[in-house]
């Protein structure tokens, strides 16, 4: 089954609320969201407080991706926010296990994340301790980038060593258009942020993700 997380990057934040509703409505199963810190990638965008203020209204997963440097320090308060997975990035100053260990403290699921020119082997070692492994197909940073094609070998390798039962999600430049090639080389978990919450319509953006994704498979 493939799970559609709609990124909350690209959301109008002035009407979150909404947003989130709109997305949740359509039946998306995960809501992504991309925290950024200004140091460990370029842009920055939001902390705990405002999931906080959006999980009282959703029963979405919250599907957490941390986009900082030292994610360890902030387990506590995303999970105490609300967090369902939180995925942090090969390439942080944390210590790997550490992190994953108090994340797992919270009973939440766990995720690791490699960018575009981290090879996917770097994610094998931590098998046993993982939920699910996030491959970018964009460098992290900012929504509104192109799908870098790279990145599918890396998709496909990933999927051979998990096996067929391990959530892969894939991230970045992702759209009705193209849909079809991370799923193609093996995701089960794509995030689409521009391509839903810059259409006209999410509710109908998602609905369109949801239903041509089944014709697909
Ligand atoms: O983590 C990131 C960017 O760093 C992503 O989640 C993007 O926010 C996805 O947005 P689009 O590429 O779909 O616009």
């Amino acid at each position: 089954m493939i799970l559609l997380a709609p990124s909350i990057l690209s959301a109008d934040f002035s009407r979150l609320g909404e947003e989130v509703s709109a997305v949740e409505a359509a039946g998306a199963q995960y809501l992504h969201i991309d925290v950024m810190d200004g140091h460990f990638v370029p842009n920055i965008s939001f902390g705990a407080p405002v999931m906080k203020s959006i999980r009282k209204m959703s029963q979405m997963v919250f599907d957490v991706h941390l986009m900082i440097s030292d994610p360890l320090r902030y387990i506590d308060d995303f999970a105490a926010a609300g967090a369902d997975i939180i995925t942090f990035h090969i390439g942080c100053s944390s210590d790997i296990d550490e992190t994953l260990d108090k994340i797992k403290s919270h009973n939440i699921k766990c995720g690791l994340a490699v960018n575009p020119d981290i090879p996917a082997e770097r994610l094998f070692p931590y098998r046993d301790k993982i939920d699910m492994a996030l491959i970018m197909s964009v460098f992290a940073g900012f929504g509104g980038q192109s799908y870098i094609d790279g990145v599918n070998a890396k998709i496909q390798a990933a999927r051979t060593f998990f096996g067929p039962d391990f959530d892969i999600e894939v991230d970045g430049g992702i759209n009705l258009t193209n849909k079809t090639v991370p799923i193609a080389n093996g995701a089960n978990v794509l995030v689409a942020g521009t391509a839903i919450f810059g259409a006209q319509s999410p509710k109908e953006a998602v609905c369109s993700f949801l239903n041509e994704t089944e014709i697909d498979n």
